[in-house]
């Protein structure tokens, strides 16, 4: 036990001093103490026989867009680690040139495909590659998107492969061929999957391959959720071991699209946004009929940068399309952002709407006030992503930890883990510590508990 708990202790330092890479390329962290662990997620939930990718570079005539470099100063008085090379460093941010990749997924017949086509088909300046994971033969969805959207400069195909093992591999490779072939002639990856997937272990290849995390960054999950037909899937019990995708697909997004809002009536619709968040609190959620969002929602999300987690763990809650929320939410949002905008109060509040042991899948937030013991904040998370990374599916969190003059964020996907120090806290900044958990059996209070009991 005594070499668990020191590994346990290295995170949090070993982290801190990752302050020194730039935020941005933070590599993803996988506890130490987790190998197996980090194989075990990848284990196919469900093979598909034929599927394959399809990778296409949509060329637009525009002119080249903006590079958008992406700066930060961190500050770092790093007393805490022993690993510092003195104090006060100060750590400019070069811009991340890696090209961004968003998910689209969703289920069957969800309007992935027609969310695709606004997107290629829209004015936004960017060259745009999209790799589709299909069922079977025949590229039905290849020749929808084809037929609307011209300049299609390559088509690769990639066949045979399960969404987990070999379709991994086969996103590897697709993207490894991209930016070694194309570098330079697109500016966005869009992969569109099956409305079987599970996106897990898509999102787990951005961190888990080199050649895949050195050229491109995970940008984030877009999930289209069909308003009409969606709750069946959500009431499927599936049998034991067998991944419910609707769930699982809301659960890990970072923008949620309630589509085919035209098809039902308003009760529905807010009834479903309800359910949905009790999944996922923390995406943005926006009701759209054919996909109809602006581009901006889906595409330079920041998802799973630690320079965002701010903006998330804050307005968590708060996010649905302001359109329409007014009059369908009101209760529940005014509820999770009681305490958000309150200062000098003792904040110290958790929620995982409706249920405090969720034995489904469920979001979890945790808002208190004060500081953590390093040592012990280290042994309850490190603790808890070795005993439950499995059932965590995604968390942020933003913790004010003692000695630590920085703020620190995180972010994680099962037993992945990015963490580092960012900016300073303000002198009368008051120490609030937030964090959200998605996961299935998630206990709130018994979570909430595991915290307090690092504070100090
Ligand atoms: N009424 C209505 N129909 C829609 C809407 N969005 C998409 N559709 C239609 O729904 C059908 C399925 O849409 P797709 O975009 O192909 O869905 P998908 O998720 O790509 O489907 P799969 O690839 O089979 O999983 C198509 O006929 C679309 O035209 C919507 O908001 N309202």
């Amino acid at each position: 036990m005594a070499s668990v708990t020191a590994d346990l202790a290295t995170t949090f330092l070993t982290l801190t001093y990752r302050h020194r890479t730039p935020l941005s390329q933070v590599r993803a962290t996988v506890l130490p103490f987790l190998p197996s662990a980090r194989t075990s997620q990848f284990r196919p939930s469900r093979l598909i026989p034929t599927s394959s990718f399809h990778s296409r570079i949509i060329a637009v005539d525009s002119p080249k867009p903006k590079v958008i470099s992406r700066r930060l100063s961190v500050a770092a008085t790093a007393t805490t680690t022993p690993h510092s090379e003195g104090s006060d460093v100060s750590t400019k941010i070069p811009p991340d040139d890696r090209v961004p990749a968003t998910i689209i997924t969703g289920f069957l017949g969800s309007g992935k495909t027609t969310l695709l086509n606004h997107i290629l088909t829209a004015e936004h300046g960017k060259r745009i590659a999209v790799i589709e994971n299909e069922y079977g033969e025949v590229d039905i969805d290849g020749s929808l998107v084809a037929a609307k959207t011209t300049g299609a400069e390559d088509i690769v195909m990639l066949n045979n492969g399960c969404l987990c093992c070999t379709v991994r591999g086969d996103l590897v490779r697709m993207i490894a061929e991209l930016v070694n072939k194309k570098k330079g002639k697109f500016d966005h990856i869009v992969i569109e999957t099956t409305g079987l997937a599970n996106p897990a272990p898509i999102i787990q290849t951005f961190y888990a391959e080199d050649d895949v995390f050195n050229d491109v960054k995970l940008d984030g999950v877009v999930t289209l959720v069909d308003a009409k037909h969606v709750g069946f899937h959500l009431d499927e019990i599936k049998p034991k071991g067998v991944v419910n995708e609707a769930i699982e697909q809301i659960a890990y997004a970072d923008r949620i699209i309630v589509n085919k809002t035209d098809l039902v009536g308003e009760p529905e619709i807010a009834s479903l946004v309800q359910r949905i968040r009790k999944i996922n609190h923390m995406a943005d959620l926006k009701r759209t009929e054919f996909g109809k969002v602006g581009l901006d929602y889906v595409l330079g999300i920041g998802g799973f940068d630690l320079e965002r987690i701010e903006s998330v763990v804050n307005a968590e809650g708060a996010k649905e399309d302001h359109d329409h929320d007014h009059n369908h939410d009101h209760g529940h949002h005014n509820h999770d952002n009681h305490d958000h905008n309150h200062k000098h109060e003792h904040h110290d509040h958790h929620h995982s709407h409706d249920h405090s042991h969720d034995p489904g899948v469920s979001s979890v937030s945790i808002v208190c006030e004060g500081s953590l013991d390093l040592e012990k904040a280290n042994l309850w998370l490190g603790t808890l992503l070795l005993e439950r990374s499995e059932d965590i599916y995604r968390m942020k969190g933003l913790l004010s930890v003692e000695g630590m003059d920085e703020r620190f964020v995180f972010q994680g996907v099962h037993d992945i883990f990015q963490g580092s120090p960012d900016r300073l806290w303000g002198p009368d900044e008051p120490r609030i510590n937030k964090i959200v958990f998605i996961g299935k059996k998630l206990d709130a209070q018994e979570l909430e508990k595991g915290f307090k009991a690092c504070l100090l």
